[in-house]
């Protein structure tokens, strides 16, 4: 079996790479990082460790690396003789290896490959697969799209661990936590014989990325831009600031009784999967770089992400959304010249209101909850 996963960085190598290897699969990992290309194809293997008190190092072999800034061809290749393609590369990159997928397609229905294929983007974000293959079809042709309907699946998932960035002598070395959660939607399956193991398969994944996305990520983010403001550099010294872990629990409690309300989660459980997350940030074993949980902060404030979406839907159903909004407003104060969203943030807000910023990036067009955005950002100008 051989999967081609987009994307050798954190979650590419540190969790992807560890279910399918575990899963027999050889995995072709595509990326434009020429070292760590370089380094998968000379080595052909690497090392995971889980970070804990004795934790294990798990082997991955039988992986090699394409690099498809410089060599496309071999990456449709790759996907014409695959049969799983993955990608973990960042919301903001899927539309950049689209084109290239569309040919990994085109390459299949001139082979006259009838072997169902799966298509999975393990990116944080709602209906990211869904997102991919709208991309991937402006590439199609009528033919090329009555090809996929039949043997392309697309689909969604959520994926959950925590993969810091990585500083080590080794390329390839990855430290992760335990944790791990990874959820497929069967439903747009057309790769019906893989079921992988390690991989729990459902056949609604919204209340699963609903509940990831807006626990684990509005979480971490809320103790990435509460860090940065109180000037932190990593996730577990912001955390020990009793303010952080305060809000932090607040947020939880916003987003919780959302969850709750929304998808029935039994109210004891969701406490105890809230309370695991906040143990996960604490992780003596693990330093994670504020900037890292805080990246592309225009991502985060877009109308479906970790922030926003709760915040409309608690206002739709009468819940509270205070913390959500102080934390919206700690946002606009994220200031990181190396990030360029958030360079491009704080240019925007140098030109026009905090008022017209906030409806243009989160698309609010709610008064109420557009006065409290701002209100919340001047507060923390004081
Ligand atoms: N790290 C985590 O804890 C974690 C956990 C769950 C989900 N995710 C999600 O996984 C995705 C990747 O996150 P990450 O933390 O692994 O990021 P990362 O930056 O470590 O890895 C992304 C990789 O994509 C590569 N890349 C960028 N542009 C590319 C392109 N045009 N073509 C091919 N490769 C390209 C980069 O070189 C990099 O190696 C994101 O959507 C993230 O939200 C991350
Ligand atoms: O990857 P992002 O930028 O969407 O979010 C940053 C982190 O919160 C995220 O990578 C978590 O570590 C991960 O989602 C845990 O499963």
């Amino acid at each position: 079996m051989k999967a081609v996963h987009f994307g050798a960085g954190n979650i590419g190598r540190g969790f992807i790479g560890e279910i399918l290897s575990k899963n027999g699969f050889h995995i072709d990992f595509v990326d434009i990082n020429e070292s760590i290309i370089n380094a998968l194809k000379e080595s052909k293997e690497y090392d995971i460790a889980y970070a804990a008190k004795d934790g294990e190092t798990i082997h991955i072999d039988n992986v090699d690396g394409l690099n498809n800034g410089t060599e496309p061809e071999a990456v449709v290749e790759a996907i014409a003789s695959a049969n799983l393609v993955t990608t973990a590369i960042g919301p903001n990159v899927l539309p950049y290896i689209a084109e290239l997928i569309a040919q990994g397609i085109q390459a299949r229905q001139a082979a006259n490959i009838t072997e169902g294929i799966d298509i999975i983007a393990c990116e944080n974000m709602i209906g990211g697969s869904d997102f991919l293959r709208e991309k991937v079809e402006t590439f199609l042709t009528e033919d090329n799209s009555a090809y996929v309907e039949k043997y392309v699946g697309f689909p969604n998932a959520a994926v959950d661990r925590i993969v810091p960035d990585q500083h080590h002598e080794d390329p390839l070395f990855v430290s992760v936590e335990p944790f791990r959660e990874w959820v497929i939607d069967t439903t747009a399956s057309k790769a019906t014989d893989i079921r992988l193991e390690g991989v729990h398969y459902v056949e609604d994944l919204e209340p699963f990325i609903e509940r990831k996305l807006f626990s684990v990520n509005t979480g971490h983010a809320t103790v990435a831009y509460a860090g940065a403001f109180y000037g932190y550099k990593t996730i577990d010294e912001a955390i020990s600031d009793e303010r952080i872990l305060n809000l932090l629990q607040n947020v939880l409690k916003e987003t919780g009784a959302l969850l709750i309300n929304k998808w029935n989660f039994d109210a004891k459980e969701h406490k105890a999967y809230a309370q695991k997350i906040v143990g996960r940030f604490e992780n003596p074993h693990i330093s994670d770089d504020v900037t890292r949980v805080a990246r592309t902060p225009i991502r985060k404030l877009g109308p479906n992400e970790r922030f926003i979406r709760p915040i409309r839907e608690a206002k739709e159903r009468d819940l509270e959304y205070q913390n959500l909004i102080d934390v919206v407003g700690m946002i606009f104060h994220y200031d990181n010249p190396e990030d360029k969203e958030s360079e491009h943030l704080q240019a925007m807000l140098k030109e026009q209101s905090i008022e017209q910023v906030a409806r243009t990036v989160t698309e609010i067009d709610d008064e109420i909850i557009l006065n409290r955005i701002v209100a919340a950002e001047a507060n923390l100008s004081k």
